[in-house]
């Protein structure tokens, strides 16, 4: 199972946004993140791959099936698809709301099977304790865990995630990231995460994939795309790349002159 890009163009009215986007064998148990600047095209290319936009040229092949040429259905049995914006004001559990994710594609008979799999998965991102709680009295970032918990208990083949840790602390940052982590490698899973925080990115992605105005400018491990020039100045800033004693690298950033 791999994710293949090929010729992506996506344009909103006359203005292309996604130039040309080419992402070669992104395979199963993988997690890659996308860095950019804001504005760069991340959110555009993740609702191109969940469906949400068309294409106007291009491929996007999941195991060799273009996505594009799929039915909505078929489509959300491989790809869940974490928004930038969440929330939701329904009169619902934590456990209400995850569950009714989880039969987004499987019908509305509920078996214990899915019970279990909706508390297994609050269980991984640590969230079991608000299971009960109503929707609208979550602080922003449980509910921001709770969306993430909603995209991954279908367990798709990919997950797509825009900014899972925008509205987080650093404790639970790290915590989610590395629970998503585990999750997706246990299961297989390729894992697709828009991050602004390049730490965060060098300490938990296998590959990175640099967007700038809608193109590609570098693809690979993340030592090798975090010490490019390209990344000073795709981002206005310059940065300097470190080694830190727990051999995790360390991104010190500071506004060019
Ligand atoms: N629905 C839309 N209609 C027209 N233009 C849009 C629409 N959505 C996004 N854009 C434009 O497309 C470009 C890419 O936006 P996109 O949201 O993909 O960027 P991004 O990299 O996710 O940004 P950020 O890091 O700020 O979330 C931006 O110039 C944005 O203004």
């Amino acid at each position: 199972m791999s994710l293949n890009i090929s010729g992506l163009g996506v344009a909103y009215g006359k203005r292309e946004v996604l130039k040309d986007v080419e992402l070669k064998d992104i395979k199963r148990g993988e997690f890659v993140g996308l860095i950019g600047p804001n504005a760069s095209g991340k959110s555009t290319l993740f609702k191109s791959i969940a469906g949400a936009i068309r294409p106007h040229s291009g491929t996007i092949k999941l195991n060799g099936v273009d996505l594009i040429t799929v039915s909505r259905s078929a489509r959300s049995k491989q790809v869940a698809y974490m928004p930038q914006a969440f929330g939701c004001n329904a009169a619902l559990s934590v456990f209400e709301c995850v569950l009714l994710a989880l039969k987004q594609t499987t019908g509305w008979r509920v078996k214990n099977s899915d019970l279990d799999r909706v508390s297994e998965i609050l269980a991984v991102l640590d969230l079991s304790s608000l299971a009960h709680r109503g929707l609208a009295q979550l602080s922003g970032g449980q509910a921001q865990m709770v969306a993430a918990a909603q995209t991954l208990v279908r367990e798709p083949s990919l997950v797509l995630l825009d900014e899972p840790t925008s509205a987080l602390d650093l404790h639970h940052q790290l915590s989610i990231l590395s629970s998503i982590r585990d999750f997706m490698e246990q299961r297989n899973m390729i894992v697709l995460a828009a991050l602004h925080d390049l730490n965060l990115a060098a300490q938990f992605c296998d590959r990175l994939i640099l967007l700038k105005e809608g193109r590609i400018l570098a693809d690979g491990r993340p030592n090798n795309v975090l010490g490019l020039e390209a990344i000073d100045q795709t981002y206005k800033v310059k940065t300097n790349l470190e080694q830190t004693s727990r051999n995790t690298l360390y991104v010190d950033a500071r506004l060019s002159a």
